[in-house]
């Protein structure tokens, strides 16, 4: 999406087309910054370390991380040795095993002179499939929007809530969940975005709102905790979060905080999306809440905030005893029975095993 009227993608193939450019999260909206992942520990750091981070974003940067590998070696113990190297860097999001499945079957049956070219190659068709796939989301997300904008007074703004985040720094370009926000802005539409600030890591103070505020979305950062009392007074109408992993019956793995969201809409009636690229779906697994791996991050992230001091240096600040440890998983599940519906790249559908075999009939 644009910033300050420069088109830019998440990630892209420097002039050199070797080199991987990524813009480096940590450090925002406090400071742009592009840096150079040059070979498969760069990307693996690039992972781990969330300098990138959601889930198709991650299965973009891993593609890459095996073309730097095959760009280094191309034989077949490094191609399997690059799948688990990469494949380790986190555990949640589907889009990780995804990318490197995909990678590793297309590679092993070519020749290793060819694997670079052929990753190089492959991970930029999985990125350019990824904005598709989310231009398609937004397209089917605008129709909800447009929806409810009918049935507002002409001119009221229509309120949406986003976890987290699941915009365009989170995928390729465009994002999940904000992709039906930017359609609707960009169609005249009156929509106001109240941004969660997703603690601990703060995704939405520093990246949603950060996004917002880059395309002239009007917003509001809120507390986590606010949103229940929003909901209540009649201030939200509709719920738009992303995912980083939705199994084939429809539970949905997002950030944590996502799954409290969703009992506040299911309490105040309040219409409770999931924008979901296909590739995010696990159809490998049904209960979420019994088969998906959270990520238990670093205790540190809870009892810290990283931020930009009075003086303008950004550092860490300590917010609890040093003797109190931090409880730090990074994602929940919401239970299919808690979403009104999946905003997928083929249309809408119930968060429901038939509903995404409605959509995804391969997948039967
Ligand atoms: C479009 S995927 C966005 C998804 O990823 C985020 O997790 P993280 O920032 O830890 O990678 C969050 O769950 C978002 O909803």
């Amino acid at each position: 999406m644009k910033i300050d009227g420069t088109h830019y993608r998440s990630i892209w193939l420097g002039d050199d087309q070797k080199t991987v450019k990524i813009i480096e999260q940590r450090l925002l909206p406090h400071e742009l910054k592009v840096v150079e992942l040059k070979s498969r520990e760069d990307a693996a750091v690039a992972i781990k370390d969330m300098w990138v981070r959601g889930a198709p974003l991650i299965g973009a940067t891993a593609a890459y991380g095996m073309a730097l590998a095959m760009a280094n070696d191309p034989s077949d113990q490094n191609l399997d040795a690059s799948w688990e190297i990469l494949n380790e860097t986190r555990p949640t999001a589907i889009n990780l095993r995804w990318a490197l499945d995909r990678a590793k079957a297309h590679l092993s049956a070519i020749a290793p002179a060819e694997r670079a070219a052929a990753a190089y190659k492959l991970a930029a068709e999985i990125c350019d499939e990824d904005v598709e796939i989310n231009r398609a989301i937004g397209q089917n997300g605008l129709k909800l929007i447009e929806e409810i904008a009918a049935k507002k007074a002409p001119g009221e703004t229509i309120n949406i809530l986003t976890h987290c985040n699941a915009g365009w720094l989170a995928t390729v370009d465009w994002g999940t969940a904000t992709s039906p926000i930017y359609h609707a802005v960009e169609k005249g539409l009156k929509v106001h975005v109240w941004v969660d600030e997703t603690r601990p890591r703060n995704q939405g103070a520093q990246l949603t709102s950060w996004e917002m505020a880059s395309h002239g979305v009007p917003h509001t950062l809120i507390v986590d905790n606010a949103g229940g009392h929003l909901m209540q007074h009649g201030q939200v109408d509709l719920v738009i979060v992303g995912t980083d992993r939705t199994t084939a019956q429809g539970d949905v793995c997002n950030k944590i905080g996502t799954y409290l969201k969703a009992l506040a809409a299911k309490d105040n009636n309040v219409p409770f999306y999931v924008a979901l690229p296909s590739p995010t779906i696990d159809w490998t697994v049904n209960d979420g809440v019994k088969e998906i791996p959270i990520e238990e991050r670093d205790g540190r992230e809870v009892t810290h905030v990283y931020g930009k001091l009075e003086n303008g240096e950004r550092d860490w600040v300590q917010i609890s005893p040093d003797a109190t440890p931090g409880g730090n998983p990074a994602f929940d599940v919401t239970p299919a029975r808690l979403i009104t519906g999946l905003i997928t790249e083929r249309g809408v559908c119930a968060a429901s095993s038939e509903g995404l075999k409605s959509l995804f009939p391969e997948q039967e």
